[in-house]
């Protein structure tokens, strides 16, 4: 069953098309990959559902419920989150701190109410990180501080995680190890869809993968189909050295 329907989306900025009506499913437990060459309306479909930005034109459901016209805080309640590319923690909090702030009441986060000490603990736990609660952000090796950022993301308890570019400036041990993570959410539940341009490492993680080239969608997907479709190869030999 779907947990998110993204139909017929059209993003507009002034005359330019970012995204064009562009249309898939998410079902419930399903790792999928929203892939595409820099630049092709991935980022604006996230931006879209978290509606930091008004769609054009088309609807956006989640668990049933439309949340198209929703604000914010109100698509994170119903339990969608997203890790964007950029890493912004706090520098003057702690690592702890920074959780925590996710879980406070305010209009942009969830109403859980403030996580007590256990649960923060236990949500850096899930992205390994719950021995560097004390810790400040800018003591923190770079892969770490994308670690805290899904753990802000999963503060807000979310049943959908929206994971913008994860792997990116990561080794490839750490790449295995946070595909593992992912992995380990999925069995605890969670449905996540993954932005990435680059094709390689996600095709094995992934369950399913929309291409998106240009603002249009492409093509829909096994891993294997995608990589073997004569128009995704076009679309990634145009930049191939991103690829
Ligand atoms: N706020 C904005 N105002 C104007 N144009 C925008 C805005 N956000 C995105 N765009 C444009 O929309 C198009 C799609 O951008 P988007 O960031 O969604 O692509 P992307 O596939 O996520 O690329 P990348 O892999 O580089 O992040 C680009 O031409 C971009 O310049």
């Amino acid at each position: 069953m779907s947990v998110l329907e993204i139909d017929s989306v059209t993003k507009r900025f002034g005359g330019l098309l970012a995204v064009n009506d562009v249309s898939f499913e998410v079902d419930r437990g399903e790792i999928v990959g929203l892939i595409g060459p820099n630049g092709s309306g991935k980022s604006t479909v996230f931006n879209c559902i978290m509606s930091i930005y008004d769609v054009t034109e088309g609807s956006i459901t989640f668990d049933g419920t439309d949340i198209t016209d929703h604000r914010t805080h109100e698509v994170v309640n119903s339990g969608v989150s997203r890790v964007s590319q950029e890493s912004n923690p706090i520098e003057s909090m702690p690592v702890g701190g920074n959780i925590q702030l996710f879980t406070l009441p305010n209009s942009i986060v969830s109403f859980g109410g403030g996580a007590s000490d256990a649960e923060i603990y236990e949500y850096a736990a899930r992205v390994d990180i719950e021995d560097k609660l004390e810790e400040m952000p800018d003591e923190l090796p770079h892969a770490d501080i994308r670690r805290l950022e899904i753990a802000k993301a999963l503060a807000t308890e979310p049943e959908l995680l929206l994971l913008d570019e994860p792997f990116a400036g990561m080794n490839q041990a750490e790449i295995t190890e946070l595909a593992a993570t992912f992995e380990r959410f999925r069995e605890n539940g969670m449905t996540i869809v993954i932005v990435d341009h680059n094709m390689g490492g996600l095709m094995e993680l992934v369950d399913r993968a929309v291409v998106l080239n240009n603002g249009d969608k492409l093509m829909e997907g096994t891993p294997t189909q995608v990589t073997e479709d004569p128009r995704v190869q076009k679309a990634y030999l145009g930049t191939a050295e991103e690829a």
